[in-house]
Order: structure tokens, then sequence, then C-alpha cells
């Protein structure tokens, strides 16, 4: 695999600053064999896989090639949403820091037109928009292509999909004169060809080409599981694998809202995205997961292209992807630069053959996993314990706490008995706090002296919010009265009780039914 400095690539010493700044300390795979083009003016088909820095593979060739004297635009970026436009003007400004005379501009749907046509006025060499906003300013006259010299499609293949086409040839057929056409993606469907026929002259095509499309440092597997558990499963290994942040897609804004609903009430920490929701809105959800004030994301596909998000270690397949190249853009918002990560889908009944014809197209296996039990929970997260024990070994200095340890084996024990006993001890904290979630429910928003409890009904056992009262005041000693009934939904209910009753109920109704059918009951996790 051929790497190069960013030294050896004949940059200017203003990229090389910003590039030094952003902590890259050799250019990526698909950076050393594409900038070189790009700088000689040809036209480029990039392919490499996600997360591979194919973002400044074409920025700094754009960021070295406008001209900062010429107030006209000189470079256009076509991406697929508003998120990836806003995210790859931002790349641009990174790695533009230096080179400040060259200005760029976002332009999507849903801001304000009047606020881009004043940017606009006073002078931009860098556009990167959404097709259908810049199609709208090419109408008004208030952007002009006549000095472009670059035109670049992010997500090239996408650009064709979802009725885009029409639109990026309307795009790409204004632009008059000679300019370079470059399309970049980590998947490159066939459809891709016409475009390239029409629109590009003897491309060069860079394709960091791997076996799988896949990164090697995602995790893959799959969980065979019916529908009504999926919220189960995926509450499960959330809880043990604890990531700090995940994406969790599902096909459908209905489902997306539905299942934020659902693990809000779980007391998760979760906002969803789609298409349906208003740009301010959109911004607002992206920002709190950015900054970790959400821990989910629940997305439909608006997520799956191009987002880049460093601490996204679980993606999760909710819904398995209709298309097999969603898969690839999908799990490829973790295991970034490098960086390790898991991505699980949950199948249910025939969508299996779904999954092989994805193994097929991807050419990685996918294993299978089991939802794991309780039991799995705790062994996983002593793994995981173990994991970040390993990782202190390598990376700190332990001069002080080998010191301590060495002083303990005068007095008798043998090391292994240490590790252990400081193991059981690391465990019994975290145990604790599990259990004393019952004593913080207050933050769960119940009313103030009531606790708020979790009740689990399972698929369609028509309970009413009357049996749920009655089987808690039936199995314990609290009275009906005192049990505050929050709502029921479709396969779950929330009650609040006396916060002294808390634990009480928890225990005695742990395994327990009404009507008949059994129920699980557990503490709302806390706020
Ligand atoms: N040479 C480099 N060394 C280290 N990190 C880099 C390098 N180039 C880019 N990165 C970082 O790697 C991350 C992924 O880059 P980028 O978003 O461009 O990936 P991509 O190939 O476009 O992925 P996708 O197919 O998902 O859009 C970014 O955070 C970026 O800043
Ligand atoms: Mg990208």
């Amino acid at each position: 695999m051929q790497k190069k400095k960013f030294t050896e690539l004949n940059l200017s010493p203003e990229i090389n600053k910003a590039v030094e700044d952003m902590g890259f300390e050799e250019a990526t795979p698909i950076q050393s064999q594409a900038i070189p083009h790009l700088l000689t003016g040809k036209d480029v088909i990039g392919q490499a896989q996600t997360g591979t820095g194919k973002t400044a593979a074409f920025g700094i060739p754009v960021l070295e090639k406008v001209d900062p004297n010429s107030k006209d635009v000189q470079a256009l970026i076509l991406c697929p949403t508003r998120e990836l436009a806003i995210q790859v003007s931002e790349e641009l400004g990174r790695l533009g820091k230096y080179k400040n005379k060259i200005t760029t501009l976002p332009i999507y749907g849903g801001q304000s037109i009047g606020r881009q046509i004043k940017a606009l006025k006073k002078g931009v060499q860098v556009v990167i928009g959404t097709p259908g906003r810049l199609m709208d300013h090419m109408r008004r006259g208030t952007l002009k292509f006549d000095n472009l010299k670059m035109a670049i499609l992010d997500e090239a293949d996408e650009m064709l999909n979802m009725g885009f086409r029409d639109d990026i040839e309307t795009i790409l057929d204004g632009i008059k004169g000679k300019k370079q056409t470059i399309f970049f993606s980590a998947t490159m469907p066939k459809p891709i060809l016409k475009l390239r026929k029409k629109y590009q002259h003897n491309p060069e095509i860079v394709k960091v080409v791997h076996k799988k499309l896949t990164v090697p440092n995602i995790e893959q597997a799959y969980f065979e599981v019916n529908r009504s558990n999926k919220l189960n499963a995926l509450s499960r290994l959330i809880d043990m694998y604890d990531p700090k942040l995940s994406l969790v897609f599902c096909n459908t804004r209905k489902q997306v809202d539905e299942l934020v609903i659902q693990l809000q009430a779980r007391g998760y920490f979760v906002d969803g995205l789609h298409g349906g929701l208003s740009q301010p809105q959109r911004d607002r959800v992206m920002n709190k997961f950015k900054t970790a004030t959400i821990e989910i994301l629940v997305a439909t596909d608006v997520a799956a292209r191009g987002i880049d998000i460093n601490d996204i270690e679980m993606v999760f397949n909710y819904d398995i992807p209709q298309d097999e190249e969603y898969y690839v853009h999908r799990i490829g918002r973790t295991g970034r630069a490098g960086r390790k990560g898991k991505a699980f889908t949950f199948v249910s009944g025939k969508e299996i053959y779904k999954l092989k014809s994805i193994q097929k197209y991807t050419k990685t296996k996918i294993k299978r996993k089991k939802i794991p039990s309780a039991s799995d929970v705790e062994e996983v997260k002593l793994g995981l314990v173990l994991d970040s024990v390993a990782d202190i070994i390598e990376a700190d200095d332990l001069t002080k706490e080998t010191r301590l340890i060495e002083e303990q084996l005068e007095e008798d024990y043998v090391s292994i008995d240490i590790a252990a006993a400081l193991l059981k001890l690391v465990r019994e904290e975290e145990t604790q706090t599990d259990t004393e979630n019952v004593e913080y429910f207050g933050n769960t928003g119940a009313e103030p002296g009531m606790v708020r409890l979790f009740i689990n009904i399972g698929k369609k056992q028509h309970i009413s919010p009357g049996d749920i009262v009655g089987a808690i005041a039936g199995e314990t000693n609290i009275s009906g009265d005192l049990v505050g009934l929050i709502d029921v939904y479709d396969r779950y209910s929330f009650v609040e009780v006396p916060k002294e009753h808390g634990k009480e109920v928890l225990k005695i109704m742990k395994n327990t039914t009404i009507k008949g059918k059994s129920i699980d009951i557990e503490p709302a996790n806390p706020k």
C-alpha cells in the first residue's frame, strides 16, 4: 500500500503546517495517490474505504488550486446531505487555516437564502453544497460558475440515487468552460460509468484496492432476533458494551421516532435524526451528539454517508439496510482513521437472505452472535475491565503503583492474589452503583418522593393501567393509590412508587406475571 509523507507531495507551507496542526503524520493511501493527479489538473475517480481521508484527498488540491486573489467561485463540492456539507466545509476550514485569503461557504436548504446571497456577493472561492439549494442559486443568478476550475462529487454514487441524478446533470451542464470533474466515494457501482463518460475526460482511476469493501478494524456481527425483541436486544447490547457514542440506523422516519421514544422511556440519552426534521432541529441534534449530550443517535440513512465523528464506537443496524452499499456506509461511521469499532446488525426471519447478499457484496464474513444473557453481560463487562487494564499497562507510568504492590508482596501475598482482589474490588464498586440506581431515581423525572420504574410488557399483551397498579398493590404492601401510573405504551409502561418502596417493588415483582403474562420490571435509568 502506497503511503507518502505530506512533505513528499509538493504542497504549500500553509497546507503542510495545517496538516501538522491536525495531527496527520502521513498521507493516507488515497491521499498519496489522488493528490498528485488532482494537482496536475486531471479528472479523477477516487475510491477508498470509509474513514480513510477522502475529504482531504480532494480538499487539499482544492485549496492549493484556487486563486486567492480572484473573488470568483473556483471550486464546487457537491454533497448529498446538509450535515455532510457542513462537515466538509469545516474540514476545509481546518486545512485552509493558514490560507486566510480563501473563503469557503456551505450552501444548503433550510438555511436563510438571504444570508447565503449576501455571503456569495462578498466573494467566495469554494462552495460546498447540496444540489437543491445550489440549483436555486443558479436559477436566481446568485451563483455563477464562469470561472469554475473544479467540480467535485463527494459520495458520487449516492448523487445518482435518491433522484439526485437530474439535479446533478443540471448543475454540471450549467458549468461552462474547462474544468476538472472529480468523483469520490467508498463505493462505485456501475451506473456511475454513465456519468463518467458524459462529464469526465480521461479520468485517472484511483482505487485503493482491498479485498474487502469494509475496513478490518470494525468488528462485524449479526444477531437473529424477532422483531418484537429488537428493543430489548439493543438495550442489552448497549448496556453491555457501554459505548461512548453509538449510532442506530432504522429504515423509516417513523421507526426512528418510535425507537427514540422507547429508548428515552428507558432512560437513555438519545435523540433522532431524519429528513422530516427542520434544519434547526437537525443542527441541534447533531450538536448534541458531537458534544456527547446524547450518547445514542437514532437515524435514517441521512446519517449514513460521510459523517465523521471520532467517538462513535458502535453502529447498529436496527433495521437491516435495503441496499448493500448502505451497509458499507452505515457501518463506516465507526472505525474511522484506524480506530476500532463494532457494527451489529439485527436480522429477523427472511432478512437473513439480505445479510447473505451483503456479505457477498462486501466480501466479508459477518459472524453470528447470540443476544447476551444477563450473565454474559457480566462476563463481557469483566472483559472490558481487563482490556482497560491492558491499555494502562501499555500506556501509563506505573512506577508508583508497582512500588506499592512490591511492598504488599513482602507481606507474603503473591501478585496473582493481589490482582484478583483488586479486580473484585473494582467489580463490586460497579455492581454497587447498579443497584444504587434505585436511590437516585429522583433524577428520572419522577414526582418528588417517588421513584420511576420501567415495566416491559412484551408483545400484544393487552394489559391495562389498572392491571399494573392492581398487580403492584396485590403483591406488595403498597396501597394502590400510592402507585402513580405514568402511561402504558404499546409494549411498555412506567409507574412511580414511593421512594422507600422502590427496592421492594423491584425485588418482589422481578419475576412476576400480570394476567398470566410474564412482565419485566426494572429501574428507569437515571437522567
Ligand atoms: N492523513 C491523515 N492522517 C490521520 N487522520 C486523517 C488523515 N486524513 C484524514 N484524517 C482524518 O480521518 C477522518 C476520516 O476522514 P474522512 O471523513 O475524509 O474519511 P472518508 O474517506 O471521506 O470517509 P467516508 O467514506 O465515510 O466519507 C477524519 O477525522 C480526518 O480528519
Ligand atoms: Mg467522506
